[in-house]
């Protein structure tokens, strides 16, 4: 290997385009979409799709809203031209979709490229062939005018084929395949000489197809490539201009999104960006970035787990857990400051409201998506998301003093287990460190009370077990049923703070009272809670449950 590798490759040259208009432009509708998982997607798998699958895909291609579908290269093998043909034979392309075929510039190729797609209402024919220096030189050895001589030959044929079935309205996509690494006025010579061939104008519709087949500059450098183009390619008007963006440098979307600033008006591209090497663009991400913008897709991906699903059936490749949008992991917080912030963006949030919850650049429930995985706990997350999840999943509305307590003792457990801790785990530690103590901890095991009048307004008999069953009562009145339990025990106690919920259906239909106790002797405070449906016990409870923390705590008094 050389001592730096880095030498073997050459810089991408920019482009002379002083006067570029795309940077300060901004999106506001989508392009026109074409679906390539048939075609360019189906020929990047170790297995390419059987006809089952095949079909499966398109219906969904269908259902998501794809108006324009590459379906196949039915030269390439009998099962492709057969799908087509089942396609168009069964009346399974609805009316509004329009399918494309792809093919090779050779004569024979072209003719049964056609004859696949015979008797359909409407069908755009693609052809290709590579432009760059490496493909002119190296694969076809061909000289410029041999090679535009073969595409104007190539395309006059197909002009005569199609002439001969008129039933059809046909539609002519040229590619000049490696664009981005070809010299512009070569492109420019090459698409313009397709498009005369073609005779493109109001009756001949035509699409000028514009791909990074392999990426090999900076996003902007193919907006400019597109840019130049549109502003210098012939009979514009007629001409639909189209990109289709690889991703070998991981910048397809980027490349797409930069083009249609630049003149590009349709995008070819693949679902979740299957496709050669590295994929092709993401026509999800690309659909939903537009809609994190306020422009409406066009696309349906109202369900994107299901989509997700078949395309991964349809491919056998998997997506991964932080693809933008639809991974796993894309919609989850474990560290503490996002936990934080996404839990209080959630409680401003009001539904219909401009989305502003931070951290989400997008409200899952508009992709189908749930609450349920956004905040998970490991020994990076702090009191925001552990809060979080009690609210969430059982009621409890911790005061901030208490979720500083609570989250140290989740913090350990987590530092501890090296794993992240699930919601029920979360939970059992929440019952264990407030609920068992007035269930479990001998002389404040809670059997039973009884409330009467006080000249002090609340009296209350307590009756409490040791462990071994033996019953203990007490009797004492304060101001209100937490007072007068704290009174009936007897101890130094005093209460800091209490607040009290009445039953919701989170929390099991139980109220929920929350107190903040201090011991003389002891340093600090310690919460206690009680959950109960009678309100009044729920109180007992939690000053039973924070008088016994209390009484077990070993902080001496500082
Ligand atoms: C960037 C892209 O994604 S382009 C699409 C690529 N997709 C595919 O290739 C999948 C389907 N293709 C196939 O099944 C086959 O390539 C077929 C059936 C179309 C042709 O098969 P073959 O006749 O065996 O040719 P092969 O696959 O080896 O292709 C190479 C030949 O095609 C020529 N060729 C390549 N592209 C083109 C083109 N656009 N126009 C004309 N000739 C071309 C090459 O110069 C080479 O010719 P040579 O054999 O005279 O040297
Ligand atoms: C055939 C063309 C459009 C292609 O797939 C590519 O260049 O990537
Ligand atoms: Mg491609």
């Amino acid at each position: 290997m050389l001592a730096n590798p880095g030498t073997r490759y050459r810089p991408f040259r920019a482009i002379d385009l002083a006067d570029r208009q795309w940077p300060s432009r901004t999106l506001t509708q989508p392009p026109i979409w074409l679906s390539t998982d048939l075609r360019d997607g189906n020929q990047a798998l170790f297995e390419p799709m059987n006809r089952e699958r095949k079909l499966r895909l398109f219906q969904e291609l269908v259902r998501i809203g794809f108006k324009e579908i590459e379906i196949g290269f039915p030269s390439a093998s009998t099962t492709d031209f057969e799908i087509v043909r089942h396609l168009i034979d069964d009346g399974l392309i609805p009316d509004d979709v329009t399918p494309m075929v792809i093919t090779q510039l050779r004569e024979d190729l072209i003719e049964t490229t056609v004859r696949s797609v015979q008797g359909a209402r409407r069908a755009i024919v693609h052809l290709y062939n590579a432009i760059a220096p490496a493909w002119r030189e190296i694969v076809f050895g061909m000289s410029l005018p041999q090679i535009v001589e073969m595409v104007e030959q190539r395309i006059g044929f197909l002009k005569m084929l199609t002439a001969q079935q008129p039933q059809t309205e046909w539609v002519l996509q040229y590619s000049p395949e490696t664009f981005s690494m070809a010299e512009l006025d070569v492109s420019l010579a090459v698409c313009n000489a397709a498009i005369k061939a073609w005779d493109a104008g109001p009756k001949r519709p035509m699409i000028i197809n514009l791909p990074t087949t392999v990426e090999v500059a900076t996003a902007n450098v193919f907006a400019d490539q597109v840019e130049w183009m549109h502003r210098r390619l012939d009979r514009r008007e007629h001409i639909v201009l189209s990109v289709h963006p690889h991703n070998d440098r991981g910048t397809g979307v980027a490349c797409a999104e930069l083009a249609m600033m630049a003149g590009a008006q349709r995008v070819e591209g693949c679902l979740f960006g299957n496709g050669e090497r590295s994929g092709n663009v993401d026509v999800v991400t690309l659909a939903l970035n537009l809609y994190t913008q306020g422009v409406s897709p066009g696309l349906d991906f109202s369900d994107i787990t299901a989509v997700a699903r078949i395309a991964e059936e349809s491919t056998a490749l998997p997506i991964h857990p932080r693809h933008p949008y639809v991974g796993d992991l894309v919609f989850t917080a474990f560290s503490g400051s996002h936990q934080d912030a996404i839990a209080k963006g959630f409680a401003a949030q009001k539904d219909d409201a401009i989305w502003r919850v931070p951290y989400l650049p997008i409200d899952p429930k508009d992709l189908g998506r749930t609450y349920d995985s956004i905040v998970r706990v490991n020994s990076q997350s702090g009191k925001g998301g552990i809060s979080y999840l009690l609210q969430r999943d059982h009621g409890i509305v911790m005061p901030r003093r208490m979720q500083v307590e609570f989250s140290a003792i989740v913090q350990a457990l987590a530092d501890a287990s090296e794993t992240e801790l699930s919601s029920a785990q979360i939970w059992a530690l929440f019952e264990q460190t407030y609920l068992e103590p007035s269930r479990q901890r001998p002389g404040f095991i809670y059997r039973a009370h009884q409330c009467f009048d006080a000249p002090e307004g609340q009296g209350i008999e307590l009756q409490l077990a040791d462990t071994d069953g033996v019953l203990k009562t007490y009797r004492a009145a304060g101001n209100d049923p937490t007072a007068a339990t704290v009174a009936a025990l007897g101890m130094p106690l005093r209460i800091d703070s209490c607040e009290a919920r009445g039953p919701s259906a989170e929390a099991g239909n139980a109220a929920l009272a929350i107190v903040e106790m201090a011991r003389s002797g002891i340093a600090g405070s310690r919460f206690g809670v009680g959950l109960h449906p009678d309100a009044t016990t729920a109180s007992v409870l939690a000053v039973l449950s924070a008088a016994a923390r209390l009484a077990t705590a070993d902080a001496p008094a500082g």
